[in-house]
């Protein structure tokens, strides 16, 4: 399954009502809140993310690059948001943000930097109702895609199937019909693209070609994804998620 979140990130923010109506056929729209503070950049705070919810009729995907998420993530938890992802670097306790999200009925999220290693995620993961692996540094938009983030996706997904539980996989930074077949391959499903969507004159163009590039990696086996299990085995990094 691969699902499309557009990042509005890369969005006329000016414009943004008519933005949204460009991603309708998405699966999601992906809603970046940053503080400058956890990040070197500043977006906007929940009365945009309230606004969004108002003028769009899309699952509402929102990552909270912020300071002490723990007070501020659960009041993210309005009708039409369908999950709210922390970061693991700026929470006191994930597992208790977790709790309260599901509770506020929203589904939880926790994210992961770059040089976050995912143990205390693996140990706690039936807490949480989708993992996002951060393919670049967060921050801005624009980025390349850091493939060597793959081993935690492919721990991550080989735990979900130990538990059998169910768990959305996201990526996010440098999505393209490039480097999404490589992440879908590694067991992500849920796939946060800004540039590569809003860069294009096209957004709903985009988000079919981004579609048809998770699907069609599997379908025409351009990617075998044993091969590549068998890869990271080899390299020695499987077992250890250092970055
Ligand atoms: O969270 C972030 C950046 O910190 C993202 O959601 C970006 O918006 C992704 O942009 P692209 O790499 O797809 O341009
Ligand atoms: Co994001």
């Amino acid at each position: 399954m691969v699902r499309i979140h557009p990042s509005i990130l890369s969005a006329d923010f000016v414009n943004l009502e008519r933005d949204l109506e460009k991603i309708a056929s998405a699966d999601g729209v992906h809603v970046d809140v940053m503080d400058a503070h956890f990040v070197p950049n500043l977006t906007f705070g929940l009365p945009m993310v309230q606004r969004i919810a108002e003028v769009t009729s899309l699952p509402i995907d929102v990552h909270l690059m912020i300071d002490d998420p723990d007070t501020w993530a659960p009041q993210y938890a309005i009708d039409r948001v369908d999950s709210v992802t922390f970061h693991a670097e700026a929470t006191r306790d994930a597992v208790s943000l977790a709790r309260e999200l599901r509770a506020r009925g929203t589904r939880a999220s926790i994210a992961v930097k770059p040089g976050t290693l995912v143990d205390d995620v693996l140990e706690h993961l039936a807490e949480f109702d989708m993992v996002l692996v951060m393919t670049v540094e967060p921050g801005f938009g624009g980025q390349s895609f850091m493939g060597e983030m793959m081993p935690k996706v492919e721990a991550l997904r080989g735990r979900a199937e130990e538990l059998g539980i169910e768990l959305a996989l996201q990526v996010d930074g440098g999505i393209t019909a490039d480097t999404l077949p490589i992440a879908a391959a590694s067991g992500a499903d849920v796939f946060v693209a800004g540039s590569a969507v809003y860069g294009h004159s096209s957004p709903a163009e985009r988000i079919t070609a981004l579609r048809d590039a998770g699907k069609g990696a599997f379908d025409t086996g351009r990617i075998d994804l044993r091969a590549i299990h068998r890869g990271i085995a080899g390299t020695g990094t499987a077992g250890s998620l250092e970055t």
